[in-house]
């Protein structure tokens, strides 16, 4: 009998344990359901889905290869899953775990209706390094500081090598057509800049192996090419970060072109980063409202700008078109301009204009444009979060809104209010020669306002002005699980 292998955040072949299982269980049939997205959780942004649809078809294609086929469903899996395994006659369904409260109540339903009809269901970790409930504090409860989060999940990774491609067979079934996939005007730029799909990651993190030593030193300077560029990959799952982790424990041993073994303190510093994802999975998995709610409740008294629905009124709801606004209103103004890079601020316009053309932008900028966008123009980080979300081939549900809360101060272990990131000196010290911005902001770019949107001193000081009232709400009772 055919086993029902369902891909979700793990459109890849090596290291996917809830493959491995399909295929031993007897000829595999694969699925994906395009299910709708249940609140707290969110439809995919416009970038990500792009991304998800090349990676799809690459998966198709390595499928196709093996003689196994991929089919494509449109509903809910509660529905479409237990009347597909009637249909093909299955009597074993596997995946991969996923960790959003919604998407989770749902795979437990959906376990149980078919393990009531008799089909053995198995899911499979995959998706992080370490489960989000595995790592606790000694007192058994959730990790809220990242440093001995880290330490605690570091002793859990498992160790055993990551699996290869299973011996696959092809259940009998004719697979759906695909066809190309849709490519959007403004999605040129996404592809130059990426390869989608398994054998994209799995290339990327040879070449990224080879330069590890210089990630210690130069990973904050964006003009150099010195970080991995795997966060998309790592987002729909072309590779899994085990697999990183692995490949990062052999570069220890692997002397890169100049004859030399990389740095001990790099690599591990590289894995620091791949702890911080699972860190801020370890926040949602207990907070699922992370990309809406602030941790720290003190800042709902904050006066950040803010509009319900403003993207979607803007754009159409997604990521075009992306036009400055003419509004009554200066925030929107300016929210406008941030997002299309025409702040007159050279380095937050660099950042802004990178995310637009590539579906990317380097960690560091990433830091300063929100820094910028939450305290300098005192607005809300959920519009900041929403447009990243709409743009950033690697938008994921955890990092994005963790990373959008540290920066705005209100978040789990955060930067705190009143370190204001200032565009100017950031660019000095990590874009000396200005090569950066100069990729992104030609000279005299006639999109650029004559000054400056705002001015970075006083709009400083009226920040620092606003969050001395915040504080005195420092009690308030922080959301369950945290
Ligand atoms: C405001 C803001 C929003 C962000 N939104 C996202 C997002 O939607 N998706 C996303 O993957 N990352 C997000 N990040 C984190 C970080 O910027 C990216 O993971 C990183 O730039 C990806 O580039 P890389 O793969 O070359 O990273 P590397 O430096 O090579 O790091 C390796 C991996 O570690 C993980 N990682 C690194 N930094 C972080 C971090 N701060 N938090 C969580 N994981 C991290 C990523 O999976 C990354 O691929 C955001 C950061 C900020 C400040």
């Amino acid at each position: 009998m055919p086993a029902l292998m369902w891909f979700r955040n793990d459109l890849r072949l090596h290291d996917n344990a809830a493959l491995t299982w399909a295929a031993k269980r007897g000829p595999v049939v694969a699925l994906l359901i395009d299910e709708p997205a249940p609140s707290p959780a969110r439809p995919l942004g416009a970038a990500a889905t792009w991304w998800r649809e090349q990676s799809i078809r690459a998966l198709a294609a390595d499928l196709g290869r093996r003689g196994v086929p991929l089919l494509r469903r449109r509903g809910d899996a509660r529905t479409v899953l237990p009347e597909l395994c009637d249909s093909l006659g299955v009597d074993a369904v596997s995946w991969s775990r996923r960790y959003h409260e919604p998407l989770r109540d749902i795979d437990a339903e959906v376990k149980a209706t078919l393990r009531d009809r008799g089909i053995d269901v198995a899911s499979h970790p995959g998706f992080t390094l370490v489960e989000p409930w595995e790592v606790t504090t000694k007192a058994g409860d959730p990790f809220r500081v990242f440093t001995p989060f880290s330490e605690a999940a570091r002793l859990q990774v498992r160790d055993d090598a990551p699996l290869p491609i299973p011996d696959l067979s092809g259940a009998d079934v004719e697979p759906d057509e695909l066809g190309e996939a849709p490519s959007p005007a403004w999605a040129t730029g996404l592809a130059e800049h990426w390869a989608p799909g398994e054998a994209g990651a799995r290339k990327r993190l040879e070449e990224f192996m080879g330069e590890i030593s210089s990630y210690g030193a130069d990973r904050d300077v964006p003009a150099q090419d010195a970080t991995s560029h795997l966060s998309p990959h790592l987002a729909s799952g072309d590779i899994s970060p085990r697999e990183i982790w692995a490949a990062a424990e052999e570069a220890l041993d692997t002397p890169g072109p100049d004859g030399t073994l990389p740095p001990a303190d790099d690599v591990e510093k590289f894995r620091d980063e791949l702890l911080w994802r699972d860190f801020a999975w370890h926040r949602l998995f207990y907070n699922p409202e992370l990309h809406r709610v602030n941790v720290r409740r003190q800042f709902d008294h904050f006066d950040w700008a803010w509009r319900d629905g403003e993207l979607a009124e803007a754009s159409a709801g997604g990521r075009d078109p992306r036009l400055p606004r003419d509004s009554s209103e200066q925030w929107l103004e300016h929210l406008g301009a941030w997002r299309s890079g025409t702040t007159g601020i050279s380095l937050v316009d660099a950042g802004m204009r990178e995310l637009w053309h590539t579906g990317y932008m380097h960690n560091r900028v990433r830091m300063v444009v929100g820094s910028f966008l939450t305290k300098n123009l005192g607005i809300h980080w959920r519009h900041g979060e929403e447009w990243f979300w709409d743009c950033l081939v690697d938008a994921d549900p955890a990092a994005n809104a963790f990373n959008w809360q540290w920066v705005a101060g209100c978040g789990d272990d955060a930067a705190p209010y009143f370190r204001i990131f200032n565009p100017e000196a950031q660019a000095k010290r990590f874009d000396p020669h200005g090569e950066y911005i100069a990729t992104w902001v030609p000279p005299l770019d006639p999109a650029m306002p004559a000054e400056p949107i705002v001015d970075l001193k006083h709009s400083r000081r009226a920040a620092l002005d606003a969050y001395g009232e915040v504080k005195a709400h420092k009690n308030e009772t922080p959301p369950a699980g945290t």
